[in-house]
Order: structure tokens, then sequence, then C-alpha cells
């Protein structure tokens, strides 16, 4: 089979999700009538990094990447966000998704700001020595701007627990001796067995799957028997559609940067997943799927749509075909403003990324504490606890929005900021 992904992958649109978090920020803004003054902070990022670096290759010959991290705000504690390896990564795209951090782990009533990096590259371009080496160069050139009470990176698009590993070892080194265990917690999302957290793989697909199964409970949906569409079948839409099988929902579509397919029975998850680790990484040709046109992706008949791969997928085009009732966002920014206002218009519910996808800084949280704290946790107890969180958090976006009469993004957005609102009052700096 000829397998044509980067085609699909420079078709991935790069523009506009700065314009779509700033628009969703000065909703909100307007609506909770935020402090004028602390506004104007937070409509601008604190920090912007931009690095080229040289790493030399298999054939000898080096090559320059260029690197990004951008520390959007501080306010509630260290930064905090991914880092993701991706061609169509630039700075407007960064800065974005290090906003919708902030908002993120302010929701999450977590310890943390919000930030957001990656290189510019396709990692499928590279071998495994070179990518570990472009991570630590890059890891190497980010030097003390990142660190584990200042800035802490986790895994994002195309970058996972080996990557963290190579970061956490390189930037431990870079520490005298008596200092490096202190450093661990500079990234999470590490690998069990190095300082990771048991359940930090799953924990963002976990976080997603019980965001709709307490959607539903409020909405008495039973969720078995129910059909779902994932877009990306990576860490996020894998974990999310494994958990959603379990409780006999069923998958009807796929779609990754390869393709997409189709069966209406149901396609089973755990086989689909087996299936693509010795298929490249592809969907494509997995028994009993039909092979549908990409374009035609979210007008699949369905009852769930999950966007779990880039921004900007459900575009203005795209909302009037939708035939779900409910978009839960595993992906960061995949409903632009436009989408949303007919999403609205037609009776379709979301559960906004920051809320939705939560779950992985959740996650990455119990993975800094168990470092700090020099503790293991066991699988059974961190689930428990990323559910608990979860479970609070929805409980509060939910209820508000209820009575507020709002939808449910607006609401995550006002208690997230007037979560820093009031830390940066409580400081008397502005009264
Ligand atoms: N990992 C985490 O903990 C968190 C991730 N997120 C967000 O979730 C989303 C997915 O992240 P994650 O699962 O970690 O990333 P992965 O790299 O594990 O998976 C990304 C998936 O998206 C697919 N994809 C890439 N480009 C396209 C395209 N143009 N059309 C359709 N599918 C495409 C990939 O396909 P292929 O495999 O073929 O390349 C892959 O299946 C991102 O928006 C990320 O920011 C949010 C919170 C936490
Ligand atoms: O686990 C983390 O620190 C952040 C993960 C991330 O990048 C995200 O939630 O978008």
């Amino acid at each position: 089979m000829t397998l044509t992904k980067k085609i699909i992958k420079k078709e991935a649109p790069k523009q506009g999700m700065l314009q779509n978090v700033m628009q969703q920020f000065e909703a909100a803004a307007e609506r909770m009538n935020l402090n004028p003054n602390i506004k104007k902070i937070l409509a601008v990022t604190n920090n912007e990094l931009i690095i080229h670096f040289p790493v030399r290759m298999d054939n000898g010959e080096v090559e320059i990447f260029k690197g990004y991290r951008v520390q959007h705000n501080n306010a509630l504690g260290p930064y905090k966000g991914g880092l993701r390896y991706h061609p169509t990564i630039d700075i407007d795209s960064v800065k974005a998704l290090a906003m919708w951090m902030t908002w993120k782990t302010s929701l999450a009533g977590l310890p943390y700001g919000g930030a957001k990096g990656g290189i510019e590259m396709d990692p499928k371009n590279y071998s495994i020595s070179e990518l570990e080496r472009i991570t630590r160069r890059f890891t190497y050139a980010l030097g003390d701007n990142i660190g584990p009470e200042h800035d802490i990176p986790a895994p994002d698009v195309n970058t996972n627990a080996q990557t963290m590993a190579w970061i956490a070892d390189t930037y431990m080194s870079t520490k005298a001796p008596s200092e490096r265990s202190k450093n661990q917690h500079v990234v999470t999302g590490k690998p069990v067995g190095s300082g990771g957290l048991e359940g930090r793989d799953r924990a963002t697909g976990f976080g997603v799957f019980l965001t709709i199964k307490y959607w539903s409970e409020y909405k008495n949906i039973d969720l078995n028997g129910k059909s779902f569409i994932v877009q990306g079948f990576g860490n996020v839409g894998y974990w999310a559609s494994h958990f959603l099988q379990e409780v006999g929902a069923k998958l009807v579509g796929v779609q990754d940067a390869f393709g997409t397919i189709v069966n209406p029975n149901g396609l089973e998850v755990e086989s689909l997943f087996n299936y693509t680790t010795t298929n490249d990484g592809s969907i494509l040709g997995f028994p009993g799927s039909e092979v549908l046109d990409k374009d035609l992706f979210f007008e699949l008949d369905c009852d769930i749509c999950i966007p779990a791969a880039l921004g900007n997928q459900i575009t203005e085009d795209r909302a009037g075909k939708i035939k779900a009732f409910l978009i839960a966002e595993g992906a960061n920014g995949p409903t632009t403003v436009e989408a949303e206002a007919i999403l609205k218009e037609r009776g379709i519910e979301i559960i906004p990324d920051i809320l939705c996808n939560s779950g992985g800084v959740v996650g990455s949280y119990f993975e800094w504490l168990q470092n700090r704290n020099g503790e293991l946790w066991a699988l059974d107890e961190i689930m428990v606890r990323i559910d608990k969180r979860i479970k609070e958090v929805f409980k509060k976006v939910y209820e508000t929005s209820q009575i507020k009469d709002l939808d449910m993004r607006s609401t995550a957005y006002i208690i997230a900021i007037e979560r820093i609102e009031r830390a940066y009052i409580q400081r008397g700096i502005f009264p």
C-alpha cells in the first residue's frame, strides 16, 4: 500500500488559532467584567523564545532546527504545557496553545500557569537517533528557561514518554551531581521507571471519556450503544476510544494523517490500535473497514464526535454538516469561533478543550508531586484521583453553565480567568 501521509499533513491548517483563543478570551473578559489591568496582562504572553539550533544528522550533515517555548502566564504557579513536534508549528500557534494551557490549569485548580513549545519539523523524516540528538540539543538550548519549579514541559503531538526521558536526562546532566535527582520533575510524562507516573499515558484520553460520561449522566443518556467518531488515533484519540468502548459505545469512523476509515457496525479499538503498530502507524487497510474521502469525516452519522488531532478542524463549512449531538474536544482548539456559533444554533453541545482534555495535565501534576515528594503512586489510586478531580471540575462548569444559562466554554473561561484575577487582586497589585 502507498502511504500518502505527508501530503495530508501539509494541508493541516496552522493559521487562526491565536485569533480563535483571543476571541474566546475577549468574549469571556467582557462577560465577566474582568479588571482592565489584568485583562491587559492576560492578553499577552510573558515570554516568547525562538531558538535556532544545529544538529548533526546520520549522514554527517548539519541541519538547523527552529524550536519554540512560549510562557503565557505564571500568576498561579510554574509554567506548564506540552511540546509539539510538527511541521505546522509557528509562533502564533504556540502562543495560542500556551494561552489555552493557562486557562486549563487554572480551571483544573492546579498550582500552574500556562506554556507550550515545540519544534517545527516532521519527526517521521528522522531516525530515532536523530530524534534523540534533536531533542537533547533543543533541551540544551532551552537551558534554564525550563526548570522543575519554573517551566515544566510534557508530551503533546508527536512527542511521548521517550522524548520526555531524553529531556529529563539532558537537563539533569547540566546540574551539579548533588542536584541532579532534585530536577527529575523538570518534565512530566516520563516513562514509568524513570520517574513517570503510572497512567499518565492514558490520563488525557481517560479525562476525555470522563467528561463525556459525566455530561451523559446529566442528560440521562446511556453511552452503551452510542456511536462515536475520532479524528486522530494517537495518545488522546486511542485512549478516549478505549474507555468509551469499555462502556459499550461504538467507534464508527477514524481519521488520522493518512486518511479516513469507517465501519457503521463498529471498529474494534484494540485490534485497530494493534493494526496501526504493524502498519507504519496508519489506520488505512484495517480489516472490515472502508476508506472514506477525508473531507466527509465530520459529516459521518454518529452520536459523539471527538476531534483529537490538530487545531481548527471544525470550521464554518463543516459545522453545518455535523450529525453528532455532542463534540468532545480532545484536541486543543479544534473548533473555530465561527463554527461554534453555527453548532450552538443547531443545538450541538461542546465539551470545551480546556475541560475535556485536562486529564492529561492533572496526571502531570500528580507525576510532579510524586517526584517532588519522592513517592510512587499505584495506577488504581491515580485513576481514582484523576476521576475525582475531573468530576469536581466538570460539575462546577456544567452546573454553573445551567445557572448562568451559558455554554460550557464561556463558563469554563470565566471560572478559569476569575481564579487568576483573584490571585492578582489578593497580592494587592490591582485594587
Ligand atoms: N498528549 C496529551 O497529553 C495531550 C494532548 N492534547 C491534544 O490532543 C491532540 C492530540 O494529541 P496526542 O494524541 O498527544 O498526539 P499524537 O501525536 O499522539 O497523535 C496525534 C494524532 O493526530 C493525527 N493527525 C495528525 N495530523 C492529522 C490530520 N491532518 N488529520 C487527521 N489526523 C491527524 C495523527 O495521525 P498519524 O499518527 O497518522 O500522524 C495521530 O493519530 C492535540 O491537539 C494535543 O494538543 C491535549 C491535552 C493533553
Ligand atoms: O501535561 C501537561 O503538562 C500538559 C499537556 C498539554 O500539553 C495539554 O494539556 O495541552
